[in-house]
């Protein structure tokens, strides 16, 4: 039993670290994920482009879907384990949601295994996908925030303490991503540092609850620049133009949204620092099996 499934990287609107309540917007970079299942009783994972990687987030994605839906599988009785192969377009711990993107994949391609990936409603995979961050350990709150934006598609508004989906839009921007040669891990961001910032994270819910997404995208990013210690020269340099700028998650990759002449601008000076600077577009596909 076969599947296969890909689902998108996303961008930060609001740092859910502060508050609980988060908002990010997916953007046209994906993972896929393969899954075969079988009878062997143990699930294995690998990675595509980085053999080392930890695999526990892909391999519990899998436990998971088996233990809620095999059973009532057609053919899935006796399905037990199997192996995910996830290949990634989406730089790893860079603050683009790599975890959400290849938990998602992952989730879909072992329902897609099962034949059951169309009878659950995507909202309910991604919550699967949630729980199984939560057990690895890759995750402060859970990020409903960006694994929802990553497998619903367009911007999404949520609350993490309670995996309430708050608000979904379609959002049309072109997209300019800035990923410095480091990696930051989201277990390993300063988060009493973050909580300091609730406030103004409030704040910030109150603008993208408004629709005012790009507007809170730059508010979010002076904030969460101050308080995880990076400079925010980059948004500086893309402001007054852009629509909106940010740090990107917990780091240390950078996203500013607008007009693309305007960004290709941004482009010429972001691309003076070391690292990957992009441009793309926001998507508002949901994850697929394909
Ligand atoms: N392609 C992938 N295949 C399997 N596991 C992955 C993949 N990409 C990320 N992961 C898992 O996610 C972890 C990184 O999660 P982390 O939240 O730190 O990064 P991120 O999601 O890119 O960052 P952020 O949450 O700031 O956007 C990795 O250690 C690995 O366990
Ligand atoms: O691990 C987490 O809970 C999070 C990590 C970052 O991507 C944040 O942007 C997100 O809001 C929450």
């Amino acid at each position: 039993m076969n599947g296969r499934a890909s689902a998108f990287a996303a961008g930060t609107v609001l740092n859910a670290l502060a508050c609980g309540k988060g908002s990010a917007f997916a953007i046209d970079a994906e993972t896929t994920a393969e899954v075969e299942l079988d009878d062997s009783g143990v699930v294995t994972g690998g990675v595509a482009e980085a053999p080392d990687a930890d695999t526990t987030l892909i391999e519990r994605c899998v436990e998971l879907v088996l233990a809620e839906y095999a059973a009532d599988a057609p053919g899935g009785d006796g399905i037990s384990g199997g192996h995910v192969r996830t290949e990634s377009e989406v730089p790893m711990a860079a603050g683009l949601k790599s975890s959400s993107a290849a938990a998602n994949a992952t989730v879909l391609a072992a329902l897609d295994a099962l034949g059951v990936a169309e009878e659950v409603p995507r909202e309910e995979a991604c919550r699967l996908g949630v729980r199984a961050a939560r057990d690895a350990g890759v995750t402060v709150t859970g990020a409903f925030d960006d694994a929802s934006a990553s497998m619903l598609g367009g911007v999404t508004v949520t609350d993490n303490r309670t995996d309430e989906l708050l608000a979904r839009d379609p959002v049309e921007w072109d997209v300019l991503v800035w990923t410095p040669p480091e990696q930051a891990f989201s277990a390993d961001a300063d988060v009493a540092r973050c909580e300091r910032l609730a406030p103004v994270a409030e704040l910030v819910a109150d603008l993208a609850l408004d629709g005012r997404y790009a507007d809170a995208m730059t508010v979010n990013g002076f904030a969460f620049t101050a308080a995880l210690g990076f400079s925010a020269d980059p948004m500086v340099e893309a402001l007054p133009d852009v629509r909106g700028v940010s740090l990107s998650g917990t780091g240390p990759s950078f996203v500013a949204v607008g007009e693309r002449a305007v960004l290709e601008q941004v482009r010429d000076r972001w691309s003076q620092r070391e690292g990957t600077t992009w441009l793309t577009t926001t998507q508002n596909d949901p994850a697929r099996t394909r």
